[in-house]
């Protein structure tokens, strides 16, 4: 590592507690939600939890894109285009949805299905792009382990590894596992706003002395242009995910899963999403199967 150090300390913390959302499903949600609505770019994180027939029926995304990893089960998800597939433990799914989408996102097994679902605002000037996705089986995510340390790097790199992931808005996505008594340094771009969110274990994030913090907190990071990490538990593992994105400096007007620059934009959105015109034209006659 070299000598121009800066470490990034965490700044704020919020425990992320379950709040209904969708169709009978629960989130915790981190980013989103009224102490913290923005974090540019980053508009949202849930970690959600659901069991069928709960779950995310048929709704709209306009202006940004949603990166869902799932963390135990599976989530189907089928889209107007009938672009439909299955996402299951450790798989993940980044959808840019552009101009617009209308899909569903369901259970797809018995019992409970989890992960994280975060969402990333475009520039202005990528909102209308047409949608797509980036799908990666969990075998083809990128896994490097060292001293006690094994990230899978879902987006940007780490520990001299890359993912394929293209990401419009600048960003690092990365699962960190660290066994009992190692210890990480990562590099973060410095202009970069980035976030810890804790799932398992205790784990001392930011300088050695710091208290150690349980699963569901999000933890602002400071400046700085790396993070340190311990795991001072002499018997268990500690998982949690690092994110950080460069920051897009535009206004956000946001109305649910709409996310503009101006209200007359958000209006036009609203508009195009109820007369299925400009990129909502399949939304006419579409059903998902678990609507039909
Ligand atoms: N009400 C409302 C409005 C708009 C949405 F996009 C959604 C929605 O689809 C989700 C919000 N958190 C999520 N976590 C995981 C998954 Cl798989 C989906 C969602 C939703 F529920
Ligand atoms: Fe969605």
């Amino acid at each position: 590592m070299s000598e121009n150090i800066e470490r990034r300390v965490v700044v704020k913390k919020l425990l992320a507690r379950p709040q209904s959302e969708g169709a009978g499903a629960v989130v915790r949600r981190s980013i989103g939600r009224f102490e913290l609505k923005y974090f540019d770019p980053f508009l949202l994180l849930d970690e959600f939890s659901v069991s069928a027939p709960a779950g995310f029926p048929d709704h709209p995304h306009r202006g940004f894109e949603t990166v869902t990893y799932m963390l135990q089960g599976a989530v189907t998800h089928e889209d107007f285009e009938g672009h439909k597939g299955t996402i299951r433990t450790g798989d993940l799914q980044w959808m840019t949805a552009g101009r617009g989408i209308v899909h569903s996102e369901m259970p797809a097994d018995h019992g409970i299905q989890k992960g994280l679902q975060l969402w990333i605002n475009l520039s202005s000037k990528y909102k209308m792009l047409e949608p797509r996705y980036q799908e990666l089986q969990s075998k083809d995510i990128a896994e490097v382990e060292r001293n006690g340390v094994r990230v899978r790097v879902i987006a940007g790199e780490a520990m001299g590894t890359k993912s394929p992931v293209y990401t419009r808005t600048p960003t690092m996505y990365l699962d960190f596992t660290l066994k009992p008594g190692s210890h990480l340094q990562q590099p973060i771009p410095h202009t970069w706003n980035a976030f810890i969110y804790t799932i398992e274990g205790e784990g001392v994030f930011g300088t050695p002395k710091s208290s150690p913090l349980s699963p569901h907190h999000l933890l602002l990071l400071g400046q700085g242009n790396v993070v340190e990490v311990w795991n001072k538990s002499s018997k268990s593992n500690l998982r949690f995910v690092l994110v950080g994105g460069q920051p897009l400096g535009e206004p956000v007007v946001q109305y649910g899963p709409f996310v503009m620059n101006t209200d007359d934009e958000i209006n036009q959105a609203f508009d195009d999403y109820n007369y299925c015109v400009n990129g909502f034209e399949k939304a006419k006659h579409w059903k998902s199967i678990s609507l039909a």
